[in-house]
Protein backbone atom coordinates (compact mmCIF):
# COMPACT_ATOMS: atom_id res chain seq x y z
CA UNK A 1 0.00 0.00 0.00
CA UNK A 2 1.52 3.42 -0.46
CA UNK A 3 0.04 6.85 0.66
CA UNK A 4 0.55 10.01 -1.79
CA UNK A 5 -0.04 13.64 -0.90
CA UNK A 6 -0.91 16.08 -3.92
CA UNK A 7 -1.47 19.46 -3.49
CA UNK A 8 -4.13 21.99 -4.36
CA UNK A 9 -3.13 24.28 -7.87
CA UNK A 10 -4.04 27.46 -9.45
CA UNK A 11 -4.60 27.22 -12.87
CA UNK A 12 -4.59 30.15 -15.64
CA UNK A 13 -2.98 32.93 -13.15
CA UNK A 14 -4.15 35.16 -15.52
CA UNK A 15 -3.13 35.21 -18.85
CA UNK A 16 -2.09 31.96 -18.56
CA UNK A 17 -5.53 30.16 -19.54
CA UNK A 18 -5.05 27.09 -19.96
CA UNK A 19 -1.83 26.74 -19.61
CA UNK A 20 0.10 28.25 -16.77
CA UNK A 21 -0.40 26.50 -13.07
CA UNK A 22 0.89 26.70 -9.92
CA UNK A 23 1.09 23.73 -6.91
CA UNK A 24 0.35 25.46 -3.60
CA UNK A 25 2.11 24.80 -0.57
CA UNK A 26 -1.68 23.51 1.24
CA UNK A 27 -4.49 22.36 1.26
CA UNK A 28 -3.90 18.97 0.25
CA UNK A 29 -5.70 15.47 -1.23
CA UNK A 30 -4.19 12.45 -0.06
CA UNK A 31 -4.41 9.24 -1.20
CA UNK A 32 -4.14 5.62 -0.46
CA UNK A 33 -3.92 2.83 -3.02
CA UNK A 34 -3.46 -0.79 -2.86
CA UNK A 35 -3.80 -3.49 -5.41
CA UNK A 36 -7.01 -5.33 -6.39
CA UNK A 37 -8.72 -6.62 -9.51
CA UNK A 38 -11.03 -3.80 -10.08
CA UNK A 39 -11.41 -0.33 -8.87
CA UNK A 40 -13.31 0.36 -6.06
CA UNK A 41 -13.18 4.46 -4.49
CA UNK A 42 -14.16 5.71 -0.54
CA UNK A 43 -14.29 9.43 -0.13
CA UNK A 44 -13.95 11.25 2.86
CA UNK A 45 -12.46 14.40 3.79
CA UNK A 46 -13.86 18.27 2.62
CA UNK A 47 -16.82 18.36 0.68
CA UNK A 48 -16.72 14.05 0.08
CA UNK A 49 -20.35 14.05 0.12
CA UNK A 50 -19.98 15.78 -3.47
CA UNK A 51 -17.91 13.49 -5.05
CA UNK A 52 -18.89 10.29 -6.43
CA UNK A 53 -17.26 6.52 -5.75
CA UNK A 54 -18.11 5.42 -8.92
CA UNK A 55 -14.95 4.89 -10.57
CA UNK A 56 -16.42 5.95 -13.82
CA UNK A 57 -17.36 9.16 -12.34
CA UNK A 58 -14.17 9.74 -10.16
CA UNK A 59 -11.47 11.31 -11.70
CA UNK A 60 -8.92 8.63 -9.71
CA UNK A 61 -11.45 5.86 -11.32
CA UNK A 62 -10.47 7.28 -15.07
CA UNK A 63 -6.54 7.63 -14.24
CA UNK A 64 -6.60 3.73 -12.44
CA UNK A 65 -8.14 2.49 -16.55
CA UNK A 66 -5.42 4.88 -18.38
CA UNK A 67 -2.35 2.89 -16.51
CA UNK A 68 -4.41 -0.23 -16.14
CA UNK A 69 -3.51 -0.48 -12.71
CA UNK A 70 -6.94 -1.88 -10.73
CA UNK A 71 -6.82 -0.42 -7.12
CA UNK A 72 -8.53 0.13 -4.16
CA UNK A 73 -8.23 4.08 -3.73
CA UNK A 74 -8.84 5.93 -0.55
CA UNK A 75 -9.06 9.27 -1.11
CA UNK A 76 -8.94 12.31 1.88
CA UNK A 77 -9.98 15.40 0.45
CA UNK A 78 -8.34 18.30 1.49
CA UNK A 79 -9.11 20.35 -1.52
CA UNK A 80 -12.98 21.62 -1.46
CA UNK A 81 -14.64 20.47 -4.73
CA UNK A 82 -15.33 23.26 -7.33
CA UNK A 83 -13.35 25.70 -6.11
CA UNK A 84 -11.39 26.63 -8.45
CA UNK A 85 -8.40 25.05 -6.47
CA UNK A 86 -7.97 21.86 -8.62
CA UNK A 87 -9.96 19.28 -6.49
CA UNK A 88 -10.93 17.08 -9.13
CA UNK A 89 -6.83 17.65 -10.18
CA UNK A 90 -5.43 16.74 -6.89
CA UNK A 91 -7.19 13.62 -6.28
CA UNK A 92 -5.77 12.41 -10.50
CA UNK A 93 -2.32 13.41 -9.62
CA UNK A 94 -2.00 11.68 -6.63
CA UNK A 95 -3.47 8.48 -8.01
CA UNK A 96 -1.53 9.16 -11.33
CA UNK A 97 1.79 9.05 -9.20
CA UNK A 98 0.88 6.42 -6.06
CA UNK A 99 -0.65 3.81 -9.39
CA UNK A 100 2.53 4.33 -11.27
CA UNK A 101 4.59 3.33 -8.30
CA UNK A 102 2.54 0.38 -7.12
CA UNK A 103 2.19 -0.84 -10.21
CA UNK A 104 6.05 -0.30 -11.23
CA UNK A 105 5.00 1.28 -14.74
CA UNK A 106 8.11 3.17 -14.92
CA UNK A 107 6.70 6.62 -16.26
CA UNK A 108 8.35 9.80 -15.60
CA UNK A 109 6.29 12.77 -13.77
CA UNK A 110 6.33 14.51 -17.12
CA UNK A 111 4.63 11.64 -18.65
CA UNK A 112 2.41 11.05 -16.17
CA UNK A 113 0.23 14.64 -16.64
CA UNK A 114 -1.47 13.34 -20.11
CA UNK A 115 -2.55 10.43 -17.97
CA UNK A 116 -3.57 12.21 -15.18
CA UNK A 117 -5.44 15.02 -17.58
CA UNK A 118 -7.67 12.06 -18.65
CA UNK A 119 -9.24 12.18 -14.97
CA UNK A 120 -9.93 15.92 -15.75
CA UNK A 121 -11.84 15.12 -18.80
CA UNK A 122 -14.74 12.84 -16.91
CA UNK A 123 -15.55 16.17 -15.05
CA UNK A 124 -15.32 19.06 -17.14
CA UNK A 125 -15.45 17.43 -20.71
CA UNK A 126 -11.89 18.66 -21.45
CA UNK A 127 -8.23 17.02 -20.80
CA UNK A 128 -6.69 20.14 -20.15
CA UNK A 129 -3.27 19.41 -17.98
CA UNK A 130 -2.93 22.57 -15.88
CA UNK A 131 -4.37 21.81 -12.41
CA UNK A 132 -2.73 18.53 -12.68
CA UNK A 133 1.14 19.16 -14.56
CA UNK A 134 1.68 21.47 -11.45
CA UNK A 135 0.44 18.74 -9.08
CA UNK A 136 2.75 15.75 -10.33
CA UNK A 137 5.56 18.30 -11.04
CA UNK A 138 5.73 21.43 -8.63
CA UNK A 139 6.71 24.84 -8.83
CA UNK A 140 5.46 27.22 -11.65
CA UNK A 141 3.84 24.75 -14.73
CA UNK A 142 3.62 25.80 -18.44
CA UNK A 143 1.51 23.03 -20.20
CA UNK A 144 1.23 22.55 -23.76
CA UNK A 145 -0.30 19.76 -26.07
CA UNK A 146 3.76 18.31 -26.80
CA UNK A 147 4.72 18.77 -22.78
CA UNK A 148 5.35 20.47 -19.96
CA UNK A 149 8.04 22.81 -18.80
CA UNK A 150 8.25 23.30 -15.18
CA UNK A 151 9.96 26.29 -13.11
CA UNK A 152 11.05 26.15 -9.10
CA UNK A 153 9.73 29.04 -7.55
CA UNK A 154 8.75 30.13 -4.22
CA UNK A 155 6.68 33.51 -4.57
CA UNK A 156 4.03 33.86 -1.96
CA UNK A 157 0.41 33.64 -2.44
CA UNK A 158 -2.85 34.01 -0.98
CA UNK A 159 -5.63 32.14 -1.95
CA UNK A 160 -9.44 32.90 -0.60
CA UNK A 161 -12.08 30.45 -1.12
CA UNK A 162 -15.60 32.13 -0.46
CA UNK A 163 -18.46 29.61 0.21
CA UNK A 164 -19.87 29.57 -3.19
CA UNK A 165 -19.92 27.03 -6.05
CA UNK A 166 -18.99 27.26 -9.19
CA UNK A 167 -18.49 24.09 -11.66
CA UNK A 168 -15.57 24.05 -13.98
CA UNK A 169 -18.06 22.92 -16.86
CA UNK A 170 -20.42 26.12 -15.98
CA UNK A 171 -17.68 28.63 -16.22
CA UNK A 172 -15.89 27.30 -19.56
CA UNK A 173 -19.39 27.97 -21.20
CA UNK A 174 -18.58 31.66 -20.60
CA UNK A 175 -15.47 31.86 -22.13
CA UNK A 176 -15.35 34.23 -24.85
CA UNK A 177 -14.82 32.65 -28.31
CA UNK A 178 -12.87 35.46 -29.74
CA UNK A 179 -10.13 38.06 -28.62
CA UNK A 180 -8.71 41.25 -30.35
CA UNK A 181 -5.68 41.79 -31.59
CA UNK A 182 -4.69 44.40 -28.81
CA UNK A 183 -5.57 41.58 -26.01
CA UNK A 184 -3.60 39.27 -27.89
CA UNK A 185 -0.49 41.70 -27.47
CA UNK A 186 -1.67 42.47 -23.76
CA UNK A 187 -2.20 38.91 -22.64
CA UNK A 188 1.69 38.04 -24.64
CA UNK A 189 2.81 40.74 -22.75
CA UNK A 190 2.03 39.84 -19.13
CA UNK A 191 2.22 35.97 -19.86
CA UNK A 192 5.73 36.56 -20.69
CA UNK A 193 6.12 39.20 -17.62
CA UNK A 194 4.25 36.64 -15.28
CA UNK A 195 6.81 33.31 -16.62
CA UNK A 196 10.14 36.30 -15.94
CA UNK A 197 8.61 36.45 -12.44
CA UNK A 198 8.44 33.16 -11.89
CA UNK A 199 12.10 32.49 -13.04
CA UNK A 200 13.33 35.16 -10.88
CA UNK A 201 10.90 34.43 -8.05
CA UNK A 202 9.85 37.84 -7.90
CA UNK A 203 6.43 38.79 -6.50
CA UNK A 204 5.94 42.15 -8.06
CA UNK A 205 6.66 40.89 -11.78
CA UNK A 206 4.30 38.06 -11.25
CA UNK A 207 1.39 40.16 -10.22
CA UNK A 208 1.90 42.34 -12.69
CA UNK A 209 1.52 39.61 -15.52
CA UNK A 210 -1.71 38.25 -13.67
CA UNK A 211 -3.44 40.99 -16.14
CA UNK A 212 -6.09 39.38 -18.75
CA UNK A 213 -9.08 41.27 -20.49
CA UNK A 214 -10.54 37.99 -22.00
CA UNK A 215 -11.40 35.06 -19.58
CA UNK A 216 -11.39 36.83 -15.76
CA UNK A 217 -13.68 39.93 -16.89
CA UNK A 218 -16.57 37.28 -18.42
CA UNK A 219 -16.09 34.69 -15.28
CA UNK A 220 -15.82 37.55 -12.81
CA UNK A 221 -19.02 38.01 -13.12
CA UNK A 222 -20.02 34.26 -11.41
CA UNK A 223 -18.25 35.37 -8.40
CA UNK A 224 -20.27 37.53 -6.06
CA UNK A 225 -18.08 40.72 -5.23
CA UNK A 226 -14.60 39.82 -7.02
CA UNK A 227 -13.82 43.53 -8.17
CA UNK A 228 -14.51 44.44 -4.42
CA UNK A 229 -12.42 41.51 -3.35
CA UNK A 230 -9.53 42.73 -5.80
CA UNK A 231 -9.85 46.28 -5.10
CA UNK A 232 -8.99 45.09 -1.46
CA UNK A 233 -6.04 43.36 -2.01
CA UNK A 234 -4.27 45.35 -4.13
CA UNK A 235 -5.19 48.58 -1.80
CA UNK A 236 -3.45 46.39 0.92
CA UNK A 237 -0.07 44.99 -1.15
CA UNK A 238 -1.25 42.57 -3.54
CA UNK A 239 1.17 43.05 -6.45
CA UNK A 240 -1.63 41.44 -8.83
CA UNK A 241 -5.25 39.14 -8.09
CA UNK A 242 -7.23 37.57 -10.41
CA UNK A 243 -9.40 34.36 -10.31
CA UNK A 244 -7.87 31.04 -9.39
CA UNK A 245 -8.74 28.40 -11.93
CA UNK A 246 -12.54 28.37 -13.19
CA UNK A 247 -13.32 30.35 -9.30
CA UNK A 248 -14.55 31.08 -6.98
CA UNK A 249 -11.04 31.59 -5.30
CA UNK A 250 -9.62 34.29 -5.61
CA UNK A 251 -5.55 34.24 -5.59
CA UNK A 252 -3.18 37.23 -4.93
CA UNK A 253 0.69 37.14 -5.13
CA UNK A 254 2.47 40.01 -2.92
CA UNK A 255 5.50 39.95 -0.65
CA UNK A 256 5.97 37.90 2.38
CA UNK A 257 5.47 40.94 4.33
CA UNK A 258 2.45 41.68 3.32
CA UNK A 259 0.77 38.71 3.04
CA UNK A 260 -1.35 38.77 6.25
CA UNK A 261 -2.72 41.88 5.42
CA UNK A 262 -3.70 41.17 2.00
CA UNK A 263 -5.77 38.28 3.05
CA UNK A 264 -7.33 39.77 5.86
CA UNK A 265 -8.31 42.67 3.43
CA UNK A 266 -9.08 39.96 1.05
CA UNK A 267 -11.63 38.17 4.03
CA UNK A 268 -13.59 41.46 5.03
CA UNK A 269 -14.58 42.27 1.84
CA UNK A 270 -16.00 38.93 1.01
CA UNK A 271 -17.48 39.55 4.72
CA UNK A 272 -18.96 42.79 3.55
CA UNK A 273 -20.85 41.10 0.99
CA UNK A 274 -22.25 39.02 3.61
CA UNK A 275 -20.13 36.05 2.41
CA UNK A 276 -18.39 33.61 4.25
CA UNK A 277 -14.81 32.79 3.44
CA UNK A 278 -11.22 30.99 4.26
CA UNK A 279 -8.03 31.80 3.35
CA UNK A 280 -4.94 30.18 2.47
CA UNK A 281 -1.48 31.88 3.21
CA UNK A 282 0.97 29.59 0.92
CA UNK A 283 3.45 30.28 -1.53
CA UNK A 284 4.34 28.27 -4.70
CA UNK A 285 5.41 24.49 -3.35
CA UNK A 286 6.21 21.40 -4.05
CA UNK A 287 4.61 18.30 -6.43
CA UNK A 288 2.41 14.86 -5.49
CA UNK A 289 4.94 12.89 -2.39
CA UNK A 290 4.74 9.22 -1.68
CA UNK A 291 4.87 7.71 1.40
CA UNK A 292 4.88 3.90 1.88
CA UNK A 293 2.38 2.47 4.91
N1 LIG B 1 -11.59 12.92 -6.86
C1 LIG B 1 -12.36 14.00 -7.02
N2 LIG B 1 -12.14 15.11 -6.28
C2 LIG B 1 -12.92 16.21 -6.41
N3 LIG B 1 -13.96 16.30 -7.26
C3 LIG B 1 -14.21 15.21 -8.04
C4 LIG B 1 -13.42 14.05 -7.97
N4 LIG B 1 -13.89 13.17 -8.88
C5 LIG B 1 -14.93 13.76 -9.49
N5 LIG B 1 -15.14 15.00 -8.99
C6 LIG B 1 -16.18 15.94 -9.41
O1 LIG B 1 -15.54 17.07 -10.02
C7 LIG B 1 -16.27 18.25 -9.79
C8 LIG B 1 -15.31 19.31 -9.25
O2 LIG B 1 -14.37 19.59 -10.23
P1 LIG B 1 -14.16 21.05 -10.78
O3 LIG B 1 -13.15 20.95 -11.86
O4 LIG B 1 -15.49 21.66 -11.08
O5 LIG B 1 -13.58 21.80 -9.50
P2 LIG B 1 -12.10 22.04 -9.04
O6 LIG B 1 -11.33 20.82 -9.40
O7 LIG B 1 -12.10 22.48 -7.62
O8 LIG B 1 -11.74 23.35 -9.85
P3 LIG B 1 -10.64 23.94 -10.84
O9 LIG B 1 -10.35 22.84 -11.82
O10 LIG B 1 -11.31 25.14 -11.40
O11 LIG B 1 -9.45 24.32 -10.05
C9 LIG B 1 -17.36 17.92 -8.79
O12 LIG B 1 -18.57 17.78 -9.51
C10 LIG B 1 -16.94 16.56 -8.25
O13 LIG B 1 -18.04 15.74 -7.89
N1 LIG C 1 -7.93 26.14 -17.14
C1 LIG C 1 -9.10 25.61 -16.55
C2 LIG C 1 -8.81 25.31 -15.11
C3 LIG C 1 -9.99 24.79 -14.36
O1 LIG C 1 -10.02 23.40 -14.34
C4 LIG C 1 -10.22 26.64 -16.64
O2 LIG C 1 -9.96 27.78 -16.26
O3 LIG C 1 -11.31 26.31 -17.09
Amino acid sequence: MLTVRAPATSANLGSGFDVFGVALGRPADVIRVERADRTTIDVRGVGSEYIPEDPEKNTVGAVAEALDAPAHITIDKGVRPASGLGSSAASAAAAAVGLNELYDRGLSREELVPIAAEGEAVVSGTAHADNVAPSIIGGFTIAREDGVTGIDAAIPLVAVLPEIVVSTRDARRVVPETATVEQLVETVANAATLTAGMARNDPRLVGRGMGDSVVTPARAKLIDGYNEVCTAAMAAGAAGVTISGAGPTVIAACTDHDRRRVANAMLDAFEDRGTDARAYQTRVGRGAEVFDS
